[in-house]
């Protein structure tokens, strides 16, 4: 049976641009794009572990509001169920750390990156959502 794995991920606004980033090379998913975050730990609720991936990351503090989505995903890996959260940062600039890359992208940008498959859904949802605010 293939491992279940529970991994937050956050959608950080900045007026109308997402942060994106970019999957390290040696890792699974090489170079894929993804919203910054990892798994849940055990005792940790989604935004806890939210909270200190981001920490961990990218040395930012958020804040953490709704959901955007939840995704379940199954991988050669194992089965990914990616929730992820609209957040704003509250304390500091994101730095590279795991990542290779990051990026500030509009809405209706987004679809030209190379996104990890669990996350087509949330980038799906995220660009009828600020469609709609225009
Ligand atoms: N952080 C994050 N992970 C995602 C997203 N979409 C997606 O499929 N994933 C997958 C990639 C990983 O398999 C898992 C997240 O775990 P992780 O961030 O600890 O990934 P990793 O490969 O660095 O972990 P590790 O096993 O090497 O420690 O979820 C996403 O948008 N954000």
């Amino acid at each position: 049976m293939k491992k279940n794995i529970h991994v937050v991920g956050a959608v950080i606004t900045d007026n109308d641009k997402i942060l994106c980033a970019q999957r390290g090379t040696e890792k699974a998913l090489p170079g894929l794009w993804e919203f910054p975050g990892g798994k849940i730990e055990q005792n940790e609720s989604p935004q806890q572990a939210l909270q200190r991936e981001i920490q961990e990351e990218m040395h930012c503090e958020i804040e953490i509001g709704e959901q955007v989505e939840h995704t379940v995903y199954e991988y050669d890996f194992g089965i990914v169920h990616l929730t992820t959260f609209y957040c704003t940062l509250l304390k500091g600039e994101p730095v590279l750390t795991e990542h290779i890359a990051i990026k500030w992208l509009k809405s209706d940008e987004l679809e030209h990156l190379q996104w990890a498959p669990a996350d087509i859904p949330a980038i799906e949802k995220i660009a009828q959502t600020f469609v709609n605010q225009k």
